[in-house]
């Protein structure tokens, strides 16, 4: 199938020079706790020089709508939220996905951001940037008010949790008798500067258990969570604020491992698990966010580690405030259209079904 790809990757351009320009679409996003946005990558040299081509573009029009030109079926459109193409940096991302997060965690909220996407899509290349970004708007004396800040870095891996910043020492997680999630002996770290952050980061994605993939040489094989705690130190009562920066193991499918030992396949399995657990978990606050009805939706919060620990995230008994940003990260490469449907669709279903265009 790839070879029939790139044998006829000249054929698939001619076709897409010759479409007719897109009607303008104008898509509204609707203020909601969850924000949903696409970022497309640009093509990696190795790709263009062993023959691939691009099949998703985003529309220049700000329209915040995606073209994706298949070889074999039909072109698709898809409206997955905001969009930012290879040439937007990850300062444009930032400002209108993420920032919003730090002023409401700073309050004493819960404000969370996955990277979602197919091995080799750019979500760690996107939260490495996010990291710094945030370290700077926590430190640069704009938001109002003394916070102690707090961080602690870990990742997990089928049902195992490792501390990034105590040299992977696997920690359990356990709900205690309130019904909380604990993760029991993880160090935390006390921040006082932009560098202290950068630094435990750097310390952290250090740390992170990687192997490559046939698209991505060091392809994250676990889920890795930057938990920043803001405390309020002038206040008895007010709950700590947090701040969760994710960047998820890649979606992959078994032709996309470089080995096929029993370990990665299982491990592969337990990945798409969690995924899938966390897809429903979302679509679930997503639901009850649009609908906004007076009964508790069920939402799979229990089925895996990676959903218990963001718990107050997606149980429905909990009282926190939570705003939520997904980030879908897409490979445009014609190769690999199958997954870039896969997340483009995940993300349109999550902004809701107005946002979707009838096509
Ligand atoms: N916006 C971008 N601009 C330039 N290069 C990028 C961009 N996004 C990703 N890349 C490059 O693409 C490659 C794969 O990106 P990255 O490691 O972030 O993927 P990933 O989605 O985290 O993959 P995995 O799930 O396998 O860990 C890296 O070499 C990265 O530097």
């Amino acid at each position: 199938m790839e070879q029939f790809l790139l044998d006829n990757a000249a054929r698939h351009q001619l076709l897409i020079s010759r479409l007719k320009p897109p009607k303008k679409t104008k898509v509204t996003y609707e203020a909601s706790n969850i924000t949903v946005a696409a970022r497309v990558r640009p093509m990696l040299e190795h790709e263009t020089s062993s023959g691939q081509v691009v099949a998703v573009y985003p529309r220049v029009d700000d329209s915040g709508v995606v073209d994706l030109h298949d070889l074999r079926r039909v072109s698709s459109t898809y409206t997955p939220g905001r969009v930012f193409g290879p040439n937007d940096p990850t300062e444009s991302i930032y400002e209108s996905t993420v920032y919003p997060l730090i002023p409401w965690a700073w309050e004493g909220n819960v404000g969370t951001f996955f990277a979602y996407g197919q091995t080799g899509s750019g979500k760690t290349f996107s939260i490495g940037g996010i990291e710094r970004l945030v370290a700077e708007a926590l430190f640069d004396g704009t938001l109002p008010g003394e916070r102690t800040i707090h961080a602690a870095f870990f990742e997990l891996a089928g049902n195992s949790a490792f501390d990034l910043l105590s040299s992977r020492a696997s920690f359990p997680i356990l709900e205690d008798n309130l019904g909380r999630t604990q993760l029991v002996g993880i160090r935390e770290h006390n921040v006082r500067n932009k560098e202290d952050l950068l630094a435990f980061t750097e310390e952290a994605n250090k740390l992170r258990q990687t192997a490559p993939t046939t698209k991505n040489d060091g392809s994250s094989r676990s889920h890795g969570i930057c938990r920043i705690r803001i405390e309020d130190p002038s206040s008895e009562t007010a709950g700590d604020g947090v701040l969760y920066l994710i960047d998820l193991a890649g979606s992959e499918a078994a032709r996309d491992l470089a080995s096929h030992s029993s370990e990665r396949m299982k491990e592969t399995r337990e990945i798409n698990i969690s995924l899938s657990v966390l897809k429903d978990c979302i679509r679930g606050i997503a639901d009850a966010d649009s609908t906004k009805s007076s009964k508790k939706p069920y939402i799979p919060f229990r089925q895996s580690m990676l959903t218990k620990v963001l718990k107050h995230v997606f149980d429905p008994l909990e009282s926190r405030k939570c705003k939520t940003t997904v980030l879908a990260c897409i490979n445009p490469s014609l190769l690999d259209t199958g997954a870039s449907k896969n997340t483009l669709r995940y993300a349109e279903m999550l902004c809701g079904p107005k946002s979707a265009l009838s096509r």
